[in-house]
């Protein structure tokens, strides 16, 4: 069954940067154009591609381009037939009888909406055999529609004067991506769409996610330093193979960040560098994405916690030596397992996260809560993944 979508975009977010795009795609539409939006993976061409739809005001069909699309799903098929049977016996001993079979045709998304005149958004088109979307050429230019040959219908149909098209694609190095043929491109009017700047990052979390802007900011300069990093790590190394096999180092930084901002946001986990709950998700969210040595992207990740928290090396609050220490007591305040994790912390001067859980057997719920109010009470201070105690008079 096709379906037409009436539904408005829920949540789009509108910037000074988007707004300039979405004017000048909307003037291509309005004088009869097609729209091809391209660019890495994440950049929001799909969302613009739906927010332009709608403001086209006409319903709007989706086709999501695929290699096992086939002609018939844009444009449609014969599907079983009618039969129809007349036996005559107004002589009994006679019987006659017609037979006739009459195939029925039905109209797929891009013929309905050639036909009614829909906005057709086909996304990720790059993505289907280029033969398939062949169907396209003519319909684009000469505005006539090529059915296959059928007796019982006309071979074309009249294109509907308000039937416009908006195509989006990754760039052809994307794995499962085909490059486009120049007559289809030459048809279209291409626009690239580059990474969100900072400000769109930060604004969409910001209404999408309800984070407040510090939160957004600290999430999008993260994501954003993360990916100039790993890019940096070894551009050799990137070159090889491996490049070819995932396409995350090429994606934006706006999906990851939203992953964040949105897991932060559902299980109160503050969004600051330093918390180790909130380490963890950056850990899960960015390392997969980026292609190295883990132990080398895993370093620059706590790089740069370090860096937003003021932490780095030229920035650490200098550690006093021991002999010079004000004071040696715990804290009256703690639970009775930051008390013991603070005292270990204390004792073997410094101490990673595994090494707490191991020596003192508790797990990494346990250890996770309580370093996080230690943290946050400002009796630790972490650098370099290890934690270490702040001792008064620092
Ligand atoms: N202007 C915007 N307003 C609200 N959300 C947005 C906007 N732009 C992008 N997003 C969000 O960013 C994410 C990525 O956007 P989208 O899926 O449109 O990117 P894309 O370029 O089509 O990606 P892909 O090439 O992987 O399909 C989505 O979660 C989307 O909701």
């Amino acid at each position: 069954m096709t379906t037409v979508l009436r539904a408005v975009p829920k949540g789009f977010v509108n910037t000074p940067a988007i707004e300039r795009i979405t004017v000048r795609a909307l003037r291509y539409l309005q004088s009869g154009f097609s729209v091809h939006l391209r660019g890495p993976a994440g950049t929001g061409k799909t969302t613009l591609a739906l927010h332009l739809a709608d403001l086209l005001n006409r319903p709007i069909m989706l086709i999501f381009g695929d290699d096992e699309l086939k002609s018939s799903d844009m444009i449609g098929n014969q599907t079983g037939y009618t039969r129809k049977k007349v036996v005559d016996n107004f002589i009994h001993s006679v019987v006659k009888l017609e037979d006739s079979l009459k195939q029925n045709w039905i109209d797929s998304r891009l013929t309905l909406a050639c036909r009614e005149g829909f906005t057709l958004v086909y996304d990720e088109f790059n993505r289907s055999r280029p033969e398939v979307n062949n169907v396209l050429l003519s319909a684009l230019e000469e505005k006539l529609l090529v059915l296959p040959p059928n007796n019982s219908r006309s071979e074309y149909i009249r294109v509907n004067p308000h039937f416009r098209a908006i195509f989006t694609s990754n760039p052809e190095e994307y794995c499962g991506v085909y490059s486009t043929q120049d007559a289809l491109l030459d048809r279209l009017i291409t626009m690239n769409m580059p990474e969100p700047d900072e400000a769109t990052q930060q604004e969409i979390l910001i209404q999408k996610v309800a984070v407040t802007p510090e939160e957004a900011q600290t999430i999008v300069t993260l994501v954003q330093q993360f990916r100039e990093a790993t890019h940096a790590i070894a551009p050799s190394k990137i070159q090889t193979v491996a490049r070819q096999q995932t396409n995350a180092d090429k994606a934006s930084g706006l999906r990851p960040s939203l992953m964040l901002a949105r897991i932060c946001q559902e299980h109160n986990i503050p969004i600051v560098p330093i918390d180790p709950d909130f380490q963890e998700v950056c850990r899960d969210i960015l390392l997969s994405r980026a292609i190295g040595d883990i132990a080398e992207l895993e370093s620059r990740l706590h790089q740069i916690f370090d860096h937003l928290s003021g932490l780095e090396n030229d920035q650490i609050i200098a550690l006093p030596p021991r002999e010079e220490l004000t004071t040696s007591s715990v804290p009256n305040n703690l639970s009775d397992t930051e008390q013991k994790i603070y005292t270990y912390i204390k004792d073997s001067d410094g101490a990673r996260v595994s090494e707490i859980e191991i020596a003192l057997g508790l797990n990494r719920v346990q250890t996770t809560d309580a370093l996080r109010s230690l943290l946050r009470k400002s009796y630790l201070t972490q650098q370099d993944n290890r934690l270490f105690v702040v001792y008064e008079g620092d």
